[in-house]
Formats: C-alpha cells, structure tokens, sequence
C-alpha cells in the first residue's frame, strides 16, 4: 500500500452520486485534490444540479455526471470506456449505489443494483486497475450495511443484499492476489445514516412487529458528513480484504476479524475447516 495515501492527481469513479452518502463522496474528495470525478446515478436532474454546482466551484475537468443504470452491463461498461478513454487511468471506484423496497415485485431489481451491478463493476474495475493487467494498482470500496451482520425480521430482501455484497468483497479480495493486482478490495458496514434511504415507509417496514426498534436496537442515526469521513479514512489505510463498521458519528471500526471468526465458527459447527 502506498505510504501517506491520499486522492491528490487520482481518477475515482463513484456509484450512486447524485444524494446522500455518494454526492457527500463525491464533493469531499473533489476538495481533496482528486484529479476527477466521474458519478454514475440514475437521477439525471439531481445529478445534473450537482455536476454545475462542483463545476463552477472545482473546474469543469474535474467532475463528470454520466447517466447510468448500474445494473445494466451495458451502460456500466460504457461509463467505465468513457472514463478510461477520456483519463487513461482510473485508481479508486467506490460502489455506493443502492435502493431499499420490500415490495415483493421489487425483489429482483434490488438484487441486480444492490449485488449483481457491485459483481460488474468490482470485477471491470479489477480488469481495469490490476496491475498485472496493465492498469497501475488502485483502491475498490463495496458499501454494505449493519444489516449485512444480523438476521432482520424485515427488509429481508435488502439485508440479504448488503450480505452478498460482503461476502463477495471478502473473497474477491482473498481471490485476487493483492501482491500482483496491487487493488485494495474493501467493504464498509454503514449504521444508520440520515439520508432518503430511511425515509418514513422504510423506518415503518424496519420497525414492523417490533416494538422500540429505533430506541432499543438502532445505533444512533449518523450525519451523512460521519460516513462519508469514514469511507474516505478507510480508502487512505485499509488493507486489502478488511471489513469496516462506520456507524454513530465514531471512526471506523476494523471487523475484519470477528466477521471471519464468525464465518469459520459456523463452519466447525458442522465439522468443516
Ligand atoms: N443511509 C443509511 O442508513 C445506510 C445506507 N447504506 C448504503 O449506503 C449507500 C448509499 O445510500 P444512501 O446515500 O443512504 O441512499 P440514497 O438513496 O440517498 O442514495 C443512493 C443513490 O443511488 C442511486 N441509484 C439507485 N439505483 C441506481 C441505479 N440502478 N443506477 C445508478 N444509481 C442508482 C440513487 O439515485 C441515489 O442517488 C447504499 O449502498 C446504501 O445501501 C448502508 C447502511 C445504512
Ligand atoms: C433508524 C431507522 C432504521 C430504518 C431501517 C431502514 C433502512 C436501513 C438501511 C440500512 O442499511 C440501515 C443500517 C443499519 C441498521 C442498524 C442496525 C440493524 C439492527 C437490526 C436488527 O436488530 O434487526
């Protein structure tokens, strides 16, 4: 890992950047000195608000919006051509975006943008960026949830998502040997976080059939600037494979440990290895 790591002269790609945890990403590595910026959202007027206003305020090189369904390999492929034939290079991708919604007929929408679009864009990423492939190293940032440790009696669909997402980073990350890629492949477990994401409808389905959720089993909603501090401390010093917990406005926790251990434990219960 390089010593004193920080976004000075590097292309980063970020997911879901319009609101919330991504467009506090994208605004705070900007002002990190970060080469450029590329986000990919769906929300074109949201995004496009933001792309005029880091504009003026950073230079119209530095920030690029591209509309992108991520769950779509097409048009994730073609955002990430886009980025790589205008910079020639791309060092960190932070794959951020995500939607929540227990309706049933959603399940399979959640389930391509929240794990399946991370698969693509985590593995065109490494094809990209790994250093035996011909890129010159670089950073990957999966986001998965609190919810990705703990059986939920509801948003089942949603957890079970965020688990994935963890359960791939971790082994995608032992998979690709970090000593040729020269790709660090991280994951981060948000708590609670005050964006859209919570809004009342979810925070309802949170709470069904359970009574004082929020004051007895919620860690306190964090601010948005929290996570995205967070986030950003774990890109500057995370080692290949580790797991992070950001959650209540504290400074990331390393899980990495306790979510192996924990793994493994079940594993020997049934007699494995
Ligand atoms: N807010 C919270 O309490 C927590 C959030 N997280 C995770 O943090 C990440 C960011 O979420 P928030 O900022 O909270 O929510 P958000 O709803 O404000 O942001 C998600 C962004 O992703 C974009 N997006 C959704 N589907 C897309 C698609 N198919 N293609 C491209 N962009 C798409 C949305 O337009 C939006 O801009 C998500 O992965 C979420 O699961 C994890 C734990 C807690
Ligand atoms: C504070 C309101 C919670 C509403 C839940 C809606 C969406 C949550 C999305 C997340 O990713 C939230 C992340 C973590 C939740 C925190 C703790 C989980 C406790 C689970 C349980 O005890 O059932």
């Amino acid at each position: 890992m390089e010593d004193n790591f920080t976004f000075e002269g590097k292309v980063i790609l970020v997911t879901g950047g319009a609101t919330g945890i991504g467009a506090g990403l994208v605004r705070s590595i900007l002002s990190q000195n970060a080469r450029h910026v590329t986000f990919l959202d769906l929300a074109e007027h949201k995004s496009e608000v933001l792309e005029r206003e880091l504009k003026n305020k950073f230079g119209t090189l530095r920030v690029m919006f591209i509309k992108c369904d991520v769950s779509d390999e097409k048009q994730l492929n073609e955002a990430y051509n886009k980025v790589i034939d205008k910079f020639h290079r791309l060092d960190i991708v932070i794959n951020n975006a995500a939607i929540l919604s227990e309706e049933e007929n959603l399940y399979k929408r959640m389930v391509d943008v929240n794990f399946s679009a991370v698969i693509s864009s985590t593995l065109r990423a490494l094809a990209t960026m790994a250093v035996d492939k011909g890129g010159s190293g670089g950073v990957i940032l999966n986001v998965s949830s609190m919810m990705a440790l703990t059986p939920s009696n509801s948003l089942a669909v949603y957890s079970a998502t965020k688990a994935a997402v963890l359960q791939f980073t971790n082994s995608i990350a032992i998979n690709k040997s970090y000593s040729e890629s020269e790709v660090r492949v991280l994951s981060v477990c948000l708590g609670p976080t005050d964006t859209a994401i919570l809004h009342k409808h979810n925070s309802e389905l949170f709470d069904k059939g359970c009574t004082q959720c929020f004051t007895s089993r919620v860690p306190e909603r964090q601010r948005v600037e929290s996570a995205v501090k967070g986030i950003i401390d774990v890109i500057k010093k995370a080692e290949n494979g580790s797991t992070w917990i950001i959650a209540s406005n504290k400074p990331p926790v390393d899980i990495t440990v306790s979510v192996r251990e924990g793994l493994q434990n079940r594993c020997n219960d049934v007699g494995g290895s």
